[in-house]
């Protein structure tokens, strides 16, 4: 479970990034941050991981303060999925995959099935893949190494930020399948920032709407659909309805 308390976050320039955010995130969920841009969703995803740290309130992951973990191992337990994927491009896919397992010290012969088990899972038949460079991937392949790679160590937690956004509209619903599947099969938490509500609504157990740094609304498809907190939140639902798609 990670839990943000009274969860506030000023940049070192004074931009504020969180205004007081209050928010549990349950184990073995998907759990969506949706917002318009800037609005604070990856700043707010990025603390969980410590690429930010907040400068008031607490961050904790099964009641213990973020901080007070060693952040090496606690990142080596997260895994990371971005939208610029970041393969590394001299190392080939196979490469990119061990990282985190080889710092671990996992045996070879264990990562070397779990490379395979991955790519499959994934979509990716591992002989045509394992030993190719990022740059002789195309965009939907190389994220799918990405996710990979984010799961490759069997993270409790997954922080997925953007990562569909840059396919196309049918790489992409894919890939929001797959990562419905691959949740049914492996219960992760999993922590999802995107800007599309379509896509929330697709694959939130839970969706938080941030507005200028404020957790503005959080709870099922269903709440929010049915009970919307403000105009704001009105707008985001309506603007999908105009399109003739009804929720249920
Ligand atoms: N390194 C930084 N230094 C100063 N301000 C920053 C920094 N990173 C982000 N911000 C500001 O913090 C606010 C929240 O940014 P954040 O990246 O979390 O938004 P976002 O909702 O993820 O946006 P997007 O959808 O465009 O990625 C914005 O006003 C942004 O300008």
């Amino acid at each position: 479970m990670i839990e943000f308390i009274n969860v506030g976050m000023t940049y070192p320039n004074g931009n504020v990034g969180l205004k007081n955010i209050n928010l549990t995130i349950n184990e073995s969920e998907i759990t969506v941050f949706i917002g318009l841009s800037g609005s604070g969703k990856t700043t707010l995803l990025k603390m969980i991981n410590r690429l930010e740290d907040n400068t008031t309130g607490e961050v904790k992951i099964n009641g213990k303060n973020v901080k007070d973990y060693n952040i090496h191992k606690m990142r080596w337990d997260i895994g990371y999925a971005l939208q610029q994927v970041a393969l590394f491009p001299h190392m080939t896919v196979e490469e990119n995959i061990a990282i985190v397992p080889e710092l671990k010290k996992w045996k070879k012969e264990k990562i070397d099935t779990r490379i395979n088990e991955l790519l499959n899972m994934v979509g990716l038949e591992p002989k045509k893949y394992r030993k190719r460079n990022p740059s002789e991937l195309s965009g939907g392949e190389a994220q799918r190494v990405g996710i990979a790679r984010a799961l490759a160590a069997d993270p409790k937690i997954i922080l997925m930020d953007e990562p569909f956004s840059a396919l196309d509209p049918i790489t992409r619903a894919n890939l929001q399948e797959d990562v419905k599947k691959l949740q049914k099969q492996i219960h992760k938490t999993i922590v999802f920032v995107t800007h599309d509500i379509e896509e929330a609504f697709l694959l939130g157990d839970k969706i938080c709407i941030i507005q200028d740094g404020e957790l503005i609304q959080s709870g099922t498809k269903h709440e929010i659909i049915s009970n919307p907190k403000n105009d704001f939140v009105k707008k985001f639902i309506a603007f999908k309805k105009k399109e003739g798609e009804i929720y249920e």
